[in-house]
């Protein structure tokens, strides 16, 4: 609610400072240069310097300084100023997630170097004269660089050298500076360079994309295929048509592994990889992908949710792949989804917007059911392969022996496979070797000292790991507790422990696990890739990193090791979850011309995500899950918002959560709030922590019943207030 501002003689400029306690204030134009709204400015603050963005006076209420007390703006980078309807995006963002607005205004503008204008950078190339001294690795370096042009750091990645190497090249004049503009275009795609010939149902969804970036308006898609209907080859002709017009396209994936697989069929496709955008970048590659993007030089971006926020001037398509993902929620600083406010972006822009997906999220099922999504159903997969036979194994009837974990019938599946030439995928979501260590003398569980969880086993680099805090300690010899040797042993698999006990079973067998641990860069999904399609792996054993992007032929079992993890987490989306998972997982087999089968081992196989797996029931599950959900008034039926309080001190972690439980509001209609109480993750980073849940009806303006309860209440300096709005994680 902006307050009425007293109109001011002088000129002013309110700048939203990047620092959430400054918050806006405002300066004096400087004469001469001129600061429209959007402008990145730097402005003096006491004796420093400060990056902050010029904004609509009437839309950042301040209490106004005196003209005469003003200071001028120190300069205005050369940039291009964030776009108006990116900062109205921001508002929203802001005011929908409760997050002071210049946190989300920072990731519109992530790297400050990139503010600096066209710069040049000082690149090596090779002169062609030979060194007198020519050392193995001198010769491996000129041979491997022979067409390239790069700062030190990449030729001697490049080379596979240190840099000390490429600097002697340097030194003895074999290699030679040369000024490179900071700000290379990156290569054009070309939207008719090898257009898919798409089948009819891959036309019809097509058509309708297509228009609908033709008309440049606002239009939410779910384009719902099974697994390997082709939803790559449907989308990127509607992304091809927003090149074609001279616009910009993003498309956005949940984590980075994927970036490969789908960077190689851009290419196929567009002829050129597009500016991708992930936190496995170099700084100059940020840089330059931020600056090509903010001058909509970038046509074509690839990324992370969090290449949302940037600057992009003309955007007309963007696509959110394996829209049902997770990890679209971002779970630290701004708590935003990046599905939702990709949403609300296409909206504020008015460009349509693709959620695609094999198993759409529940919410974005509901809308398309409410007919706000316009949904484009791709039934069958493409070139005519058949859905996998899913079947489960009943672990109660066929336990593994004590210390394993994969049953008979589906080692006797993956030998199968092994004799026939074919691939298998183990799936299992926990890393490492044990997600538990016991001593058996004492009895004793190591648990991380920082938060209330279990240490996690990792045999590849021998050490205990805490998966929430990032902790790390190598596995000690004696119990940490009673002192005594050889008596720690591992409890419950992870995959590191199902591919030691494959390679035990099959011996002759390759095998290749992909975890985060091991798959974390794209170069490394590179050699995942080329590894599995020129079948020098047998078996893939991989968590949730897996389950979903990759086409593999000759992948023919899909062996879910424990389908009943998933379903243990009890929150408001286990079901879901399970029932997404596994879809995905069992949609890596079979995608070629031979038939493809996944075995399940469950203790449950008569749970209803079970059930519906095996009889592919998808509506009967979702109609379920729905029908549940309204009844409890349970997104998107109704709004949750977790409030979690955090801080070193116990008891005033605990005061301050009961506090707040007092002094919830009562009396507004369709609004409670349970809690508080003690967080299942009661202790994360050394930080004890509370939780309270708020319910409330979709027509409550929780914005405001938040703002009057939380931002009134007496916090304690140690005491750390976080609101999750539409929050996924309730640990
Ligand atoms: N029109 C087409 N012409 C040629 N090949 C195609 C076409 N459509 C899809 N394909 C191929 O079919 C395979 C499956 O398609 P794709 O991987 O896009 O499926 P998907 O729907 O994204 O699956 P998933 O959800 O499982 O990732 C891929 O190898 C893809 O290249
Ligand atoms: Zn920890």
């Amino acid at each position: 609610m902006p307050l009425p501002s007293t109109p001011s003689a002088q000129p002013r400029l309110r700048v939203l400072t990047l620092n959430a306690a400054l918050g806006p204030l405002d300066y004096a134009p400087r004469p001469g240069l001129d600061a429209p709204p959007g402008s990145i400015v730097r402005v003096p603050l006491g004796p420093r310097e400060i990056n902050g963005v010029v904004w609509e006076a009437d839309r950042l209420p301040v209490k106004e300084v005196d003209a005469s007390k003003l200071r001028r703006i120190n300069a205005v980078y050369d940039a291009p100023p964030l776009p108006e309807r990116l900062r109205r995006l921001a508002e929203w963002v802001s005011a929908y997630y409760y997050a002071p607005l210049s946190s989300v205004v920072r990731m519109a503008m992530p790297i400050p170097s990139a503010l600096d204008g066209a710069r040049t950078i000082t690149e090596y190339r090779l002169t062609g004269s030979e060194p007198q001294r020519l050392t193995p690795q001198r010769a491996a370096a000129l041979d491997a660089l022979s067409d390239r042009q790069g700062v030190v750091r990449e030729m001697a990645e490049w080379a596979n050298v240190s840099d000390a190497v490429i600097r002697g090249l340097i030194k003895v004049g074999a290699m030679e500076a040369v000024d490179a503009p900071a700000d290379t275009l990156p290569p054009r795609p070309d939207p008719a360079f090898a257009p898919a010939e798409l089948s009819a149902e891959q036309t019809a969804a097509a058509t309708r994309m297509i228009a609908a970036v033709e008309a440049r308006r606002f239009a939410p898609f779910l384009l719902h295929g099974v697994t390997g209907s082709g939803k790559t080859e449907t989308y990127l002709e509607a992304v091809a048509k927003a090149i074609e017009a001279g616009g910009q396209a993003l498309i956005l994936l949940p984590e980075i592994a994927l970036t490969e697989p789908l960077e190689r069929r851009i290419e196929a496709r567009f002829g050129v990889r597009p500016v991708s955008w992930h936190s496995d970048l170099r700084q100059s590659q940020r840089r330059a992908a931020w600056r090509a993007i903010a001058r909509g030089d970038a046509k074509l971006t690839v990324g992370a949710r969090s290449a949302l926020f940037l600057p992009y001037p003309d955007l007309r398509c963007v696509v959110v792949d394996e829209a049902h993902e997770s990890s679209f929620k971002q779970e630290d600083g701004v708590l935003y989804h990046a599905r939702d406010v990709a949403v609300m972006r296409a909206k504020l822009e008015r460009f349509p917007i693709i959620l695609a997906t094999a198993t759409p999220p529940l919410e974005t099922q509901v809308q398309a059911e409410r007919g706000t999504y316009e949904e484009l159903v791709l039934p069958s997969r493409f070139g005519g392969a058949a859905m996998p036979d899913i079947r489960t194994i009943d672990l109660r009837e066929h336990q593994p022996p004590s210390g394993q974990f994969l049953a008979q019938p589906l080692v006797e599946a993956i030998e199968d496979r092994l004799e026939r030439g074919e691939q298998s995928l183990l799936f299992l979501n926990r890393r490492g070797y044990a997600p538990l260590t016991l001593c058996r003398h004492c009895g004793t569980r190591i648990e991380c000292p920082n938060c209330s969880a279990w240490l996690v086993e990792h045999r590849l680099t021998r050490r205990l790991m805490c998966h929430h805090c990032g902790l790390t300690e190598p596995t000690p010899d004696a119990c940490p507790e009673c002192g005594e040797t050889g008596t720690l042993v591992p409890c419950g698999p992870g995959v590191e422990r199902i591919a030691e006990e494959a390679q035990q079973r099959f011996p002759g067998a390759r095998l290749m696990l992909a975890t985060s641990d091991t798959i974390g860069s794209p170069a490394k999904a590179r050699a995942l890739v080329d590894a599995v399609e020129n079948h020098e792996i047998d078996i893939l054993i991989g968590t949730q990193l897996v389950t979903k992007g990759y086409h593999f032929p000759e992948l023919t079992l899909v062996g879910v090791v424990d389908a009943d993890l998933a379903l243990k987490g009890g929150d408001l989306r286990a079901g879901e979850r399970s029932f997404q998972q596994i879809v995905q997982v069992a949609g890596r087999a079979g995608r070629g011309a031979k038939a493809g089968e996944v075995l399940i081992q469950t203790h449950q196989p008569e749970a209803p995500v079970i059930d519906a797996l095996v009889r592919a029931d998808a509506a009967g599950f979702y109609a379920a899950e729905i029908e549940a959900r309204r009844d409890a008034a349970m997104p998107p039926f109704g709004r949750l918002a977790a409030i979690i309080v955090s801080g070193p001190d116990e008891r005033e972690v605990a005061e301050t959560a009961a506090y707040l439980g007092r002094n919830a509001p009562r009396d507004i209609e369709h609004f409670s709030v349970l809690g508080p109480a003690p967080a299942p993750l009661s202790l994360l980073r050394g930080r004890y922590r509370h939780r309270l849940l708020a319910h409330a009806a979709r027509r409550v303006d929780l914005d405001s019943v938040l703002g009057n309860w939380l931002g009134r209440a007496d916090v304690p300096p140690g005491v750390r207030l976080t609101v999750d709005i539409d929050p996924y994680s309730f640990v």
